[in-house]
């Protein structure tokens, strides 16, 4: 685990928000460090240029531990951080971005869940079935975010999901990693397959 992972935060949104999924100031990144406690964007920062003092070092119960500049506050929806972390205990990497389609296709489904296409890029979920049948969950959007982070901890609790990745509304996907390598990955390839999803519907491809 790098000890001071702000470097690979820095250089991952300004990546995302180059591709247009954090535009302005939306989403969110964070990364552990080695006594379990996180490294998270501080809240309203534009993501395009980030530096190491736009950051907020918080504990898994969400009290800041390291603060660069004491303007800052800790990313608006760290408890869904703080959730994340709490239930995948091998979890050091959680990234939450905004693409237009990751927007689009929570309203593809009315229930909890978004049918992914048996596509190859599955894999680099973890995924290696011959037909896989998986879905991503959905969350509704509440204005209280702490309500968000509670909902994915009731549903989690009682069943892990297929991948690592997680919708909600209207509003962006989140993914956790082992690495935050492998959390860049997972924005890649679930970005990937929302857009797959998006073109293959106008195109009136049903899986
Ligand atoms: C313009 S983005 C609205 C808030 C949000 O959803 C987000 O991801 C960014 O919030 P933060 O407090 O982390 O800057
Ligand atoms: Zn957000």
């Amino acid at each position: 685990m790098n000890s001071d992972p702000r470097q690979d935060l820095i250089t991952a949104s300004r990546q995302f928000y180059q591709l247009g999924w954090m535009a302005g100031t939306a989403g969110n990144l964070s990364a552990r460090v080695e006594d379990g406690s996180f490294w998270i964007t501080a809240s309203g920062k534009q993501k395009g240029k980030l530096t190491e003092e736009d950051f907020v070092r918080v504990s898994l119960q969400g009290e800041v531990i390291e603060n660069p500049n004491l303007k800052n506050r800790p990313s608006a929806e760290t408890s869904i951080h703080q959730a994340v972390y709490s239930l995948f205990p091998d979890a050091k990497a959680c990234y939450h971005v905004h693409s237009v389609e990751a927007k689009l296709v929570t309203n593809f489904t009315e229930g909890d869940h978004l049918n992914l296409p048996p596509i190859e890029m599955l894999k680099g979920l973890g995924v290696w079935e011959e037909h896989p049948k998986v879905v991503m969950p959905v969350f509704k959007n509440y204005l209280e975010v702490s309500k968000i982070a509670e909902e994915i901890g009731d549903r989690f609790k009682q069943s892990k999901p297929d991948v690592p990745a997680l919708l909600i509304r209207n509003h962006g996907v989140t993914v956790w990693a082992n690495s935050a390598f492998d959390a860049e990955n997972y924005i890649e390839l679930t970005e990937y397959i929302f857009r797959y999803i998006v073109a293959a519907r106008q195109v009136g491809v049903n899986h």
